[in-house]
């Protein structure tokens, strides 16, 4: 490839772009300047926390799901059943009912399912069509009218199976109970409440239910974020679940109302700085060393959604590509993100009963930490020996000049 395609790539590539970092590692893709990120931003929190419940038949699946609900009492929840999709059996399926395959991936209307949830997410009521275990029709009984909530629990035995269904999932969870106790139960059920003599339903059991298990159901449970044990019965595994949906609502929630929140994964060293700083017996250097490193994540990671434009630098021995971060933009269009910030981290700070002057000027102190960087690097570049092949112009320069000053004449 010639020098001057490489040029070409390098300036066909060469848009700005905003690095991003969202909670639950969902990111927005790089997008152009002037594209709407908030409002895809938007999109993506304004919708519901989709919770997948699977597991085999009789493993306990409802059971976990309304122990869910019951807990969950002060949000709105809707529990949608993968059984409600079943297709309706034409005339000769229902001739041959024992032969047909209720446990197979193409018994169900996925598509139908996706549908509703769309419509769901979108905001819109949905009806929902009952069905009838006896009939095996799903028209028999009025269609169960859902509105859009906050959490919806979508539960089923093969609820897991289709990529779509699952990527609608914000956590997934999968009812882990002995096939002989889903045997047990599956026969008192199928006989006590659907009917059925219990000859027909081992025949099932054993020529569709089982092996469908092994085929299709069990190999989804490596898709879950949580196994549940003994489903039901297992009191501990829910409490946490429960809790762990709260804190993730909890997050959902701000993010709906500011869609321009983004939450930064926590982790061992984030929670273990947390707790020192919260310490009555941390000594003031500690607390304020571990304050600082906590305000230098924010502050990084807020400076990373500032735009930038790839640009290629030669240097007397090499050439390479390199991040040129729109520092001049700092003081104009993302002034407000800079504000942003210092709110942050004075509500971090203050927080903690710590001046919240001292939280401001440890922010200023850090930004301009990054801004002077930035400014050696700029005025490396412009007046060092190098060349620079995409320019950092004059202009820019001077706007990190200005950056560069009023960050001294800061006091702090
Ligand atoms: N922990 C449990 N102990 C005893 N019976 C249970 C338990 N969990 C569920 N059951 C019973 O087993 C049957 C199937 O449970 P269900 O929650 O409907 O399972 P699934 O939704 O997975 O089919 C129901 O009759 C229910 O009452
Ligand atoms: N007409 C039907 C439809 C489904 N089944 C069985 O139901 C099971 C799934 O329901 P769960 O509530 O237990 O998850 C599945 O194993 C089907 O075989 C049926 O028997 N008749």
């Amino acid at each position: 490839m010639g020098a001057k395609s490489v040029e070409d790539m390098i300036e066909a590539s060469s848009g700005v772009h905003f690095s991003g970092f969202h909670m639950n590692g969902l990111e927005l893709r790089s997008t152009q300047v002037g594209q709407p990120t908030t409002l895809a931003a938007e999109e993506m929190h304004k919708q519901p926390f989709v919770i997948g419940v699977a597991g085999g038949a009789a493993s306990g699946k409802t059971t976990v799901c309304d122990m869910i609900i019951q807990q969950l009492h002060d949000q709105r929840v809707v529990l949608v059943n993968q059984d409600s999709f079943y297709h309706d059996l034409t005339e000769e399926e229902l001739t041959r009912v024992h032969e047909y395959n209720f446990d197979h991936p193409d018994a169900f209307d996925t598509e139908q399912l996706l549908c509703a949830m769309e419509k769901l997410r979108h905001g819109q009521a949905v009806d929902i069509p009952k069905y009838d275990f006896k009939s095996y029709k799903n028209n028999v009984f009025p269609a169960r009218r859902v509105n859009p909530s906050d959490v919806i629990i979508l539960e089923g035995i093969l609820i897991f199976h289709d990529p779509r269904v699952r990527e609608l999932m914000n956590m997934k969870l999968f009812v882990d109970t002995d096939a002989d106790v889903r045997l047990a139960r599956r026969i008192r059920r199928d006989t006590v409440e659907k009917g059925r003599d219990i000859g027909t339903v081992l025949d099932q059991y054993s020529k569709f239910v089982k092996p469908a298990f092994d085929d299709f159901i069990l190999p989804t449970k490596k898709y879950a974020d949580i196994i549940i044990p003994r489903g039901g019965d297992n009191h501990v595994a829910i409490d946490l679940i429960v809790q762990h949906i709260c804190t993730k609502l909890g997050q959902h929630d701000m993010c709906k109302i500011y869609p321009n929140l983004y939450v930064i994964q926590s982790t061992f060293q984030i929670r273990g700085m947390h707790t020192l700083i919260r310490d009555s017996q941390t000594t003031k250097h500690d607390f304020v060393f571990y304050a600082d490193r906590l305000i230098r994540l924010v502050v990084e990671h807020g400076l990373g959604h500032l735009p930038f434009t790839e640009k290629q630098v030669t240097t007397p021995t090499d050439s390479y590509n390199m991040d040129d971060v729109h520092v001049g933009t700092l003081v104009t269009e993302h002034i407000l993100l800079v504000m942003g910030l210092f709110t942050l981290v004075w509500i971090f700070v203050s927080g903690y009963v710590v001046s919240p002057l001292l939280g401001v000027a440890r922010v200023w102190r850090m930004l301009c930490e990054h801004v002077v960087k930035a400014s050696r690097l700029g005025r490396f570049l412009f007046t060092g020996k190098v060349t620079m092949v995409s320019s950092l112009s004059m202009k820019s320069y001077l706007k990190i000049s200005r950056i560069d000053m009023c960050c001294y004449w800061i006091p702090f």
